[in-house]
C-alpha cells in the first residue's frame, strides 16, 4: 500500500480477482493482475466522473441495500454504452465493489476517494428546485423522477425540493418570484416548453438583479449564474438532444451529478420596444409557425401531434410574404456550411468565451462596445431579403432532436454568440419535401437552390408596404391561425356526405332540414378550410418560439452570447469505440479508458 497527497495504491479484490488500484491525482483505475502479477484489463477514470463512494456492498437497484462489512467499499460512476455509429454515448451508472485487505485500508481509500472528488469537483450541485410538468411529453414525467432519477440524486447526496407543476408560467412564476437561496440549480422534467419555463425566470431573475432592462435589444444582458438542469419528459426533447446528443433520462441526471457546465447561446425576441420572449433553439416563421399553430388542438395525441399537423401543414402547401433583415457574424470565423460539428469541448465556442467576455475590458466599457455594435455602428452593415418563405428559421443551436438527429442547422455552435438564419424560399411542393427529409438523412439541406443560410448576430422580420395592404387579416400583430386544415378527417367526413349527394330526394321534411343543416355545415368547413389553404386569405403565418406562438409578427430578433448555462458538456464523440482502439496502444493487456 502506498499513500501520499493526491495518490494512493494497493491491492483489492474485485469479486475474486486480484486488482491493483490506483488514484493519481485527478484519475481513478483499477488494473486486474494475472497470476504471475501482470497486467490484465485496465478501467481508468476521471474522478469527476466517480457519483459516489460508499462503505460497504451497496446496490442501488431494484432497491437499496446496504451490508456493511467492513473491508468493502462500492463505487458508483458514470459509463457509457455506444448507441451505433456517429451517435452519442448513452451514460448509465456503473458500479464496482472492492473488497481490501483490511478495514483500514477500506476506510484510506473511501476517505481519499472523497477528498479527491471535493478537490476536483468543486461545482457539484448539493441542493436543487425540480419542477415536474406531469403533462408534458406521454404524461410520464412524475414516474421518470420518482423511478429513475431521484434514487441517482439520494445516493449522490443531492437534496432536491420537487414542485409537481399546476398550471402553465408556475415553474418560471417561481423562479421570478420566491427565495432561492440554497439551491445551486433549477432542473426541468419535461419538454422544451417546460425547459423555455426555467430560462425565462432564470434570465428575468438576473436581470431584475443586476437591475439590467430586458425590453431594450441593445442592452448587454447579465449572464446568469444558476444552472439549468433537463430530465428529458417531452414531445420533441430539442435542447436536452442538442445538448447532451441523446434525451435519455438516466444520461441527463448523471450530467447534473457530476456538475457539467455547458454555456448557451440565447435569442431575445422584440416587438417595437418590448421583449417578447427568449429562445434557444426555434424562432421560425411559415411552416414551423403553422404546424405548431395546428398541433397546439392535438395535444392528446402526445408527440404524435407533430408528426401528423406536419403532414397536414405540408400538404396546404403556403408560402409567405416577407422582409428579413439580418446583421451577418463574422463569416472570418466560421460558417453554417463549413460542414464542423460543435461537439463537447468545441474549440470555436471555447474562443468565443474570450470574444464575448474580454477580461481586460471594464463592465461598463463593454456594455458601451455592446450598445454601439448594435445601435450605431451596425446599421450600415445589416443585409436585407425580400421575397415569398416557406419557411423563416432562426436558430441558436443545430436544435438537432429525435425527430432530426442532425438538426435545423447542423454546425450550429451552442455558445458561440451567433445563430443561423435560414431561410426557404416558395418551391413546388417536392423541393420543399426534399428540403424537409434532408433533416432526416445525411444529405446537405442547405444544397437547394431555394434555400439560403446565414450566420447571425441579429434578424429583423417585416412585410412589404404592398403585402401590408393586400392582408385581409387586419393588423399583422394579431393573427390567430383557425382551427382547423384541410385533409382533417374530422372535418371532411361531414362535408363528403353532403357533396356525394348520398342523402335521397324522398326525405321527409325533418329529413331535408338536417340535410340542409348538414350542407350548411359542410359550406362552412369548406369554406373555413379553403381559407386556411389560399394564401389569398391568409396572407401571415404566426412565428414559433420554442414551441409558443408570438403575438406578433413584426420582430427584432438578437442572439446573446452564453447568457445561460446548462448542467451538460455539448455532445460526445462515440468514445467508447475510439479509446478503446487507442488504449489498447498504450496498455500491455485490455484497456478500456473511460473519459
Ligand atoms: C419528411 C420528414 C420531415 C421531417 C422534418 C423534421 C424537421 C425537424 C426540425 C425540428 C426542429 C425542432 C426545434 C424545436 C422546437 C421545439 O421547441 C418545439 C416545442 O417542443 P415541445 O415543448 O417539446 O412540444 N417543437 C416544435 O415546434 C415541433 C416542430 C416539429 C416540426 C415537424
Ligand atoms: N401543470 C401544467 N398544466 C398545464 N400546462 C403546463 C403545466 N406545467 C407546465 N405546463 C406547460 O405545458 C407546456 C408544454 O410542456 P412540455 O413539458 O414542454 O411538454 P411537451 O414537450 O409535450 O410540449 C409548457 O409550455 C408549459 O408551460
Ligand atoms: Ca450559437
Amino acid at each position: 500500500m502506498e499513500t501520499d497527497s493526491g495518490r494512493m495504491e494497493s491491492s483489492v479484490w474485485l469479486g475474486n480477482k486480484r486488482h491493483r488500484a490506483l488514484l493519481s491525482g485527478w484519475r481513478f483505475s483499477w488494473t486486474e493482475l494475472d497470476k504471475k502479477n501482470r497486467d490484465k484489463n485496465t478501467i481508468s477514470l476521471p474522478v469527476s466522473e466517480v457519483v459516489a463512494v460508499m462503505e460497504g456492498q451497496v446496490e442501488i437497484q431494484p432497491q437499496k441495500k446496504v451490508k456493511d462489512t467492513d473491508r468493502d467499499f462500492t463505487l458508483f460512476y458514470v459509463k457509457r454504452s455506444n448507441t451505433g455509429s456517429g451517435k452519442a454515448p448513452l451514460w448509465s451508472l456503473g458500479r464496482s465493489q472492492f473488497c481490501c485487505p483490511s478495514r483500514d485500508l477500506r476506510d484510506q481509500w473511501v476517505t481519499q476517494l472523497r477528498i479527491a472528488l471535493k478537490t476536483h469537483c468543486p461545482s457539484r450541485p448539493h441542493r436543487l428546485l425540480v419542477f415536474i410538468n406531469p403533462y408534458g411529453g406521454k404524461k410520464k414525467g412524475k414516474q421518470i423522477y420518482h423511478s429513475t432519477v431521484a434514487p441517482l440524486f439520494e445516493l449522490a447526496g443531492i437534496s432536491s425540493h420537487v414542485v409537481v407543476t399546476e398550471r402553465a408560467n408556475q415553474a418560471r412564476d417561481h423562479i421570478l418570484k420566491k427565495d432561492l437561496t440554497g439551491f445551486d440549480g433549477v432542473v426541468c422534467v419535461g419538454g422544451d416548453g417546460m425547459f423555455s419555463e426555467l430560462l425565462h425566470g432564470v434570465i428575468g431573475r438576473t436581470q431584475q438583479e443586476a437591475g439590467v432592462s430586458e425590453h431594450d435589444p441593445c442592452v448587454m444582458l447579465q449572464p446568469c449564474d444558476l444552472h439549468i438542469g433537463i430530465i428529458p419528459a417531452g414531445s420533441t426533447d430539442c435542447v436536452c438532444f442538442a445538448t447532451v446528443g441523446v434525451n435519455d433520462p438516466v444520461t441527463s441526471a448523471l450530467h447534473i451529478i457530476i456538475g457539467d457546465s455547458q454555456p448557451l447561446d440565447v435569442c431575445s425576441v422584440h416587438h417595437h420596444s418590448t421583449l417578447v420572449r427568449y429562445s434557444v433553439s426555434l424562432v421560425g416563421y411559415g411552416f414551423y409557425g403553422d404546424v405548431l399553430a395546428e398541433s397546439e388542438r392535438r395535444r392528446w395525441m402526445g408527440p404524435l401531434r407533430y408528426d401528423y399537423s406536419g403532414f397536414l401543414v405540408y400538404l396546404c402547401n403556403r408560402s409567405y410574404q416577407g422582409i428579413v433583415q439580418y446583421l451577418p457574424a463574422d463569416s472570418q470565423i466560421t460558417s453554417p456550411r463549413d460542414n464542423s460539428r460543435c461537439l463537447s469541448g468545441c474549440r470555436v465556442c471555447s474562443e468565443s468565451t474570450e470574444r464575448l467576455f474580454p477580461r481586460s475590458e471594464s463592465s461598463s466599457s463593454l456594455y458601451s462596445r455592446q450598445l454601439g455594435q448594435y445601435s450605431i455602428e451596425s446599421e450600415g452593415e445589416w443585409l436585407s431579403v425580400e421575397g415569398r418563405f416557406r419557411c423563416v428559421s432562426l436558430t441558436c443551436m443545430s436544435s438537432s432532436c429525435p425527430r432530426s438527429p442532425k438538426g435545423l442547422s447542423p454546425s450550429a455552435h451552442l455558445a458561440d454568440g451567433t445563430g443561423d438564419l435560414i431561410l426557404v424560399r416558395n418551391t413546388n411542393p417536392l423541393g420543399f419535401l426534399t428540403y424537409l427529409h434532408r433533416h432526416t438523412n445525411t444529405q446537405d439541406q442547405f444544397d437547394l437552390p431555394f434555400v439560403e443560410v446565414h450566420r447571425v448576430k441579429a434578424v429583423r422580420f417585416s412585410f412589404p408596404p404592398s403585402e401590408e395592404a393586400d392582408d385581409e387579416d387586419g393588423p399583422k400583430e394579431s393573427r390567430n391561425i383557425p382551427a382547423g386544415i384541410p385533409g382533417d378527417p374530422e372535418m371532411l367526413s361531414d362535408a363528403g356526405d353532403v357533396e356525394s349527394g348520398r342523402l335521397g330526394s324522398q326525405q321527409c321534411l325533418a329529413e331535408k332540414r338536417r340535410e340542409q343543416g348538414m350542407k350548411e355545415k359542410g359550406r362552412k368547413k369548406r369554406d373555413y378550410l379553403c381559407g386556411l389553404c389560399s394564401s389569398k386569405r391568409s396572407a401571415t403565418s404566426v412565428w414559433n418560439c420554442d414551441g409558443e406562438i408570438l403575438p406578433y409578427s413584426e420582430i427584432l430578433c438578437r442572439v446573446h452570447g452564453q447568457l445561460v448555462h446548462l448542467f451538460a458538456r455539448g455532445i460526445e464523440e462515440d468514445t467508447v469505440s475510439r479509446k478503446y482502439h487507442e488504449g489498447s496502444r498504450n496498455c500491455q493487456g485490455r484497456c478500456i479508458l473511460h473519459n
